[in-house]
């Protein structure tokens, strides 16, 4: 157990949120944290910096999170984002704010929990070995975007170890005859987002070649899943100076 002073000073950026609530019951029940903000749309930016956070967690919307982010950078506040909507043209300006602000470290992970770490890694292994691969993406019917996070993140892995295997496309004579009926092409990988009451967040992806399939899946059931991920990563930003995507280098 930490003494109160000196436990990580944690604010909350979508803290009336699915996650940004569960969040706050994390860090609260932690003994080495405190929380120290709980800001949600319509609060001001400034109480993070008010109540001293040391670290901000951002679970909000992609049109919002470079704002926040950004924010957090230039007061010089280390920050946790779980936020989805980062394209690699949204990494390259956090480097470039970080830059600035040597001391500064930021973590931006597609995905917390620590079973969807290790499927991503799964299937950036087993990528080589299969020509074809698609990936099924399912969750709740409230998530605002499609394809996931994760799925983007796990269909970039997939698309690099394929060119370092000299793999080539991925085999499909199909004429797509209805827009979208095979999906989104993220770097030559399909992508099929499922939206249902009663999910959570769920992926599986299926490789192909002669005479078998391999189909590597995660279920989050509920959203404590992503917890230990998050305080993960709340720990490692004071020390992490720059930029972090994806939970891997923590574990
Ligand atoms: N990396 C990971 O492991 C995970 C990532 N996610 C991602 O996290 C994000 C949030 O997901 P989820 O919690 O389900 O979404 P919610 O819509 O439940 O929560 C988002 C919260 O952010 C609030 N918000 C909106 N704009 C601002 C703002 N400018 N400042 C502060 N708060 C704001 C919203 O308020 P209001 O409703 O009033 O707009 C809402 O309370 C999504 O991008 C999702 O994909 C989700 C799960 C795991
Ligand atoms: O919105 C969600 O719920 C989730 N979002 C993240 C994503 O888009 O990958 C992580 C997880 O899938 C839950």
């Amino acid at each position: 157990m930490s003494d109160e002073q000196d436990a990580i000073r944690v604010a909350v950026l979508g803290a009336r949120g699915r996650m940004g609530a569960e969040v706050c019951k994390a860090v609260d029940a932690a003994t080495d944290m405190k929380l120290v903000a709980a800001v949600d749309q319509g609060d001001a930016l400034a109480d993070l910096a008010d109540a001293g956070a040391q670290v901000v967690v951002d679970f909000t919307t992609p049109d919002v999170v470079m704002d926040n982010l950004r924010w957090c950078v230039d007061q010089g506040i280390h920050t946790v984002v779980g936020t989805t909507g980062f394209t690699e043209q949204r990494l390259e300006q956090v480097r470039g704010w970080l830059a600035d602000k040597p001391g500064v470290g930021v973590v931006i992970a597609p995905n917390f929990g620590i079973g969807a770490v290790l499927m991503m890694q799964f299937a950036a292994r087993a990528a080589r070995y299969f020509e074809s691969v698609e990936i099924i993406e399912q969750h709740h019917p409230g998530k605002l975007d499609a394809p996931s996070g994760t799925a983007t993140h796990t269909a970039r892995l997939i698309a690099a170890a394929r060119a370092e295997a000299d793999l080539g496309p991925v085999p499909d004579a199909t004429k797509d005859e209805v827009a979208g009926a095979r999906g989104a092409d993220i770097d030559g990988v399909r992508v099929h987002a499922v939206r249902a009451t009663g999910l959570v967040a769920h992926q599986e992806v299926l490789f192909g070649t002669t005479g078998e399939t391999l189909t590597i899946r995660h279920d989050s059931y509920d959203r404590v899943s992503f917890m230990p991920g998050v305080l993960l990563a709340v720990r490692a930003v004071p020390t992490r100076p720059g930029l972090t995507v994806a939970l891997d280098p923590l574990l």
